[in-house]
């Protein structure tokens, strides 16, 4: 049984179906499918275990498939023109459909192959990590990495259908499945305090990967990033209010070398800081700020930024995030907890002090 829940942006919305065993099931994709040919595009973690289940539900579809590496520090300009290599090769045309099968990494790519390939074809996501089924499967954002900064190189293309069998998160490692998890806490953190306290209550559930308890989490956090892909698709004002977290954290990833932090570590990591400076800034007390800290720690996650990132080289990285205008960096700090802002208004002095801050 699939839950169905819709982004709706006029011409191009699309539906998210959540539920076990969709992968296999030719009924999900069918609807979705444009032309005769589809390209596959998997890593080579996914391949082994879902690819020949995908093929099977697209058994009426003329199929390829390209299979990439498996990591973050995959997400370059040189993996990704494999992509085009192999639609080229097999000389596809506009009327094809790619799937994205596998994580965030995968997803972002393919979505961006798609935005570009022939300047623009029509793609379906098909995430496996908790990861990419709470958050990057769901809005358009698609791109690659640079090594200056991440996501630095993309476009917004949304997919047709996200199809998420939350069968697949049997198969994930448990690292990514907390890592899947800080995305899933920053839905509480932003917009939705009762959430957060369901996170609270049930986080033994969520690492035990109960699946009553996993299909409320990925439902509530589709629910909360569709309405806000809705009122602000291309992020001119409130859509950056997911990326709490994210910048610290985008700077901790680049720091240290992509594919050493899974990016909801990094995410997880970016969180607590930004409480940390919401507190210096007054609008957090130490209790909520204790909190957050201890549902990212429930989570199985990192709380600590690295010892050796300097608070310089934190500024350094910081500086090329997407959210700076007109040379200025914006922030999203949490007023309260459940209620997020973004603003540029941080002293440096401030900022400086989160950066240098370590817990003992
Ligand atoms: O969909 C969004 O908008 C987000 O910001 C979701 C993030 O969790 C996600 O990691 C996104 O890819 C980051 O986008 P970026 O614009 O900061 O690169």
């Amino acid at each position: 049984m699939a839950q169905t829940l819709n982004v709706d942006l006029g011409l191009r919305s699309y539906p998210i179906y959540i539920g076990s065993g969709l992968i296999a099931d030719p009924e999900f994709y069918r609807p979705h499918v444009r032309g005769e040919r589809v390209m596959i595009v998997t890593n080579e973690t996914v391949a082994p275990i879902y690819l020949d289940s995908v093929k099977a539900a697209l058994a009426d579809y003329h199929i390829s498939e390209v299979v990439l590496p498996d990591g973050e520090q995959y997400k370059t300009l040189e993996v990704w023109n494999r992509i085009f290599d192999a639609l080229l090769h097999e000389r596809f045309a506009r009327d094809c459909t790619l799937i994205a099968l596998g994580g965030g990494v995968v997803g972002d790519m393919t979505g961006f192959a798609a935005a570009c390939y022939q300047r623009g074809v029509p793609f379906i996501q098909v995430p496996t990590t908790l990861l990419a089924q709470v958050d990057s499967s769901v809005g358009g954002k698609t791109g690659i990495n640079h090594p200056a900064g991440k996501n630095m190189i993309g476009a917004f293309h949304q997919p047709l259908a996200v199809i998420a069998d939350t069968d697949t998160l049997e198969t994930l490692a448990q690292k990514e499945l907390s890592a899947g998890l800080a995305e899933v806490l920053k839905y509480g953190f932003i917009r939705d305090l009762p959430f957060l306290a369901w996170m609270e209550s049930h986080m033994a559930e969520l690492l035990a990967r109960d699946p009553s308890a996993l299909g409320h989490a990925i439902k509530r956090s589709c629910e909360i990033k569709a309405a806000i892909v809705a009122e602000d698709e291309l992020e001119s004002g409130q859509r950056a209010l997911l990326n709490l977290g994210h910048t610290f954290g985008h700077a901790i990833e680049a720091g240290a070398g992509y594919g050493t932090w899974l990016h909801g570590e990094a995410v997880a990591v970016g969180t607590c800081m930004a409480a940390n400076l919401s507190q210096r800034l007054g609008w957090l007390d130490e209790g909520d700020v204790e909190r957050v800290r201890r549902l990212v720690s429930s989570a199985g996650l990192p709380t600590d930024p690295p010892a050796d990132l300097s608070p310089e080289r934190f500024l350094d990285l910081m500086s090329v995030d997407k959210k700076v205008l007109s040379g200025k960096m914006r922030f999203v700090l949490l007023k309260a907890l459940g209620d997020a802002i973004v603003t540029s208004y941080v002293e440096p002095d401030l900022l400086y002090a989160t950066l240098a801050d370590r817990c003992p």
